[in-house]
């Protein structure tokens, strides 16, 4: 699906990306066109180290490419400043991380809040965001519990709540089930699942095939590329990707 206009959600053409560290550089990404259209749900997986986790940050401006263009809603952000990415973040783009990222010292409810009140929102529509997100999300007992006093599946799923409480266009997940047991993965997975029926665009890293099978596209990243792009759902060709990859037979038998 693209908007009316036909337009992709994301578009990247020819996005580079090597880190200058301690050692050699790594050319974690190497020249990748994508596209997602509106309310797609695309899995990006892929063996460590094949610089998913980088093109991610690239999608969401978190870093930025060596070369090549980013368009958002067709829109180009080859431009934008990093206070500029900043504002974009808060009202189109919303992140989960692997270990939640939550501020320690301030309540879920607050955590989840502050997103909804840095990007202009009132107090009181904050909260209604909030009331009904944590609801959602089966947390409406936890609003004055502090992160640290909450399992690993429950910082989770404030992080999704504060992710979602602009109602951002897209939502990027980098290993949002990497930390959690098999039940927070499949607890993950369900709402996932539940937020991309009602329309919700994601883009998720993971190496879980479980998680990626709850994906309507997987891209499967290998050394900085895209080595293989296809839609699940139908009957596949099997494939015999580079080591790593996951097979997407596999992942069309997990899927429900
Ligand atoms: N900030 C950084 N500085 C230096 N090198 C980096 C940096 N971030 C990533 N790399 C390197 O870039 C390459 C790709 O890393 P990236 O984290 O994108 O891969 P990944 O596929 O997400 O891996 P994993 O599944 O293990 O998280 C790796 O060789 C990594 O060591």
């Amino acid at each position: 699906m693209t908007d009316s206009a036909g337009i992709p959600l994301l578009r990247a053409e020819g996005l580079v990306k090597t880190h200058y560290g301690e050692g050699a550089p790594a050319h974690a990404v190497r020249g990748v066109d994508l596209s997602v259209r509106h309310g797609e749900f695309v899995a990006v997986t892929g063996p460590s180290g094949a610089g998913k986790s980088t093109l991610l940050h690239l999608l969401g401006g978190l870093q930025r490419p060596d070369s090549g263009s980013l368009w958002l809603d067709g829109e180009c952000t080859d431009a934008y400043s990093e206070a500029r990415w900043a504002i974009e973040r808060r009202r189109r783009i919303g992140i989960v991380f692997q270990f939640f990222n939550l501020v320690s010292n301030l309540t879920v409810a607050d955590n989840v809040e502050l997103p909804a009140l840095l990007a202009g929102r009132s107090a009181r529509q904050a909260r209604a965001e909030r009331e009904k997100l944590l609801g959602e999300l089966g947390l409406e007992g936890k609003a004055r519990s502090m992160p640290g006093e909450l399992s690993g599946g429950e910082q989770q799923r404030v992080a999704l709540a504060r992710a979602l409480v602009n109602q951002p266009r897209l939502l990027l997940a980098d290993e949002p089930a990497g930390s959690l047991d098999s039940k927070g993965t499949r607890e993950v997975t369900r709402l996932l699942t539940r937020f991309h029926q009602r329309g919700q665009s994601i883009v998720l890293v993971t190496h879980d095939a479980r998680l990626a099978s709850a994906a309507d596209r997987v891209i499967s990243f290998f050394d900085g590329r895209i080595a293989d792009d296809a839609e699940l759902g139908g009957t596949p060709p099997r494939r015999t990707g580079p080591a790593g990859v996951i097979a997407l037979n596999e992942l069309n038998e997990l899927k429900d």
